[in-house]
């Protein structure tokens, strides 16, 4: 086992750098801008998979003081089932250096992964909600019963306590009640990532900054493990392999059209 992996099992966390490369950062970038400006346009399909600011801050007006809702109707906060909306986001799914990362944190071989879902969840500049704490080992969307999931959050700027980063609580996937005073906010750039264990309790506080915080969340499980919720978005428990060959298909399809 590489010191990473030792890492990741000891502190619930990892901060890897140079997880995609600059090329496959701009490409993401753009699809990421695209899709909003489709949100903020009412597209309904976008609309359909997604949560707008004004959602989140009427359901939970303490994670985001001093926010108007309705002004924010058409701002997305979370944009589900990336796959659906643009079949080009499957590039950067089945990035070899993604899958051969996942693999050596959850100690499986890179065949045996399966990616379970994605979405973008942003913090706009200034307007950005607060994440409650909480493990994803619990949550009702996408679990498995051994919480052998593990999440990718690859932020497209870069990412710190200023601009409502990620939180975490070192070790309280272990240490059950570690108490949240343990907190930790990692600095992490645009192109590396923050991996978190299903078991990590983490969080996060409003972007009152004037820096936007786009993060893509990937999560993936292995193929031995039996689920408690599996929610139905598009190529979930797809292999690298499936999600290539929908790549391929997609650019074939995208030359013919052309
Ligand atoms: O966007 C964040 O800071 C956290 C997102 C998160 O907790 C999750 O997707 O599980
Ligand atoms: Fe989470």
């Amino acid at each position: 086992m590489n010191t990473r992996t030792v890492k990741f099992a000891s502190h619930g966390y990892s901060v890897i750098p140079r997880l995609i490369c600059e090329q496959e950062l701009a490409f993401t970038q753009e699809l990421v801008t695209d899709l909003v400006d489709r949100y903020r346009g009412s597209e309904p399909t976008a609309l359909s998979v997604g949560v707008a600011i004004s959602d989140v801050s009427r359901q939970h007006p303490q994670r985001n003081p001093d926010i108007e809702p309705d002004r924010w109707k058409l701002e997305p906060f979370i944009i589900g089932d990336l796959l659906a909306l643009d079949s080009r986001f499957a590039r950067l799914l089945s990035q070899q250096s993604i899958w051969t990362c996942v693999a050596e944190l959850l100690e499986c071989a890179p065949s045996d992964l399966r990616f379970h879902f994605c979405n973008l969840t942003r913090k706009p500049s200034e307007i950005g909600p607060a994440i409650g704490w909480h493990r994803d080992a619990e949550n009702k969307y996408f679990a498995s019963h051994d919480g052998r999931t593990l999440r990718l959050l690859i932020p497209l700027q870069f990412m710190s306590a200023r601009n409502g980063g990620t939180a975490v609580v070192p070790g309280s996937h272990i240490q059950i009640d570690t108490p949240i005073d343990a907190a930790f906010c990692p600095e992490v750039v645009p192109g590396a990532c923050l991996a978190l264990h299903s078991g990590t309790l983490h969080g996060g506080s409003p972007n009152r900054s004037e820096q936007e915080r786009d993060v893509i969340v990937i999560q993936f499980g292995v193929c031995s493990s039996t689920l408690r919720y599996q929610a139905n978005e598009t190529l979930s428990l797809s292999t690298r392999e499936d999600l290539l060959a929908f790549h391929q298909d997609t650019l074939e399809r995208r030359i013919v059209d052309f």
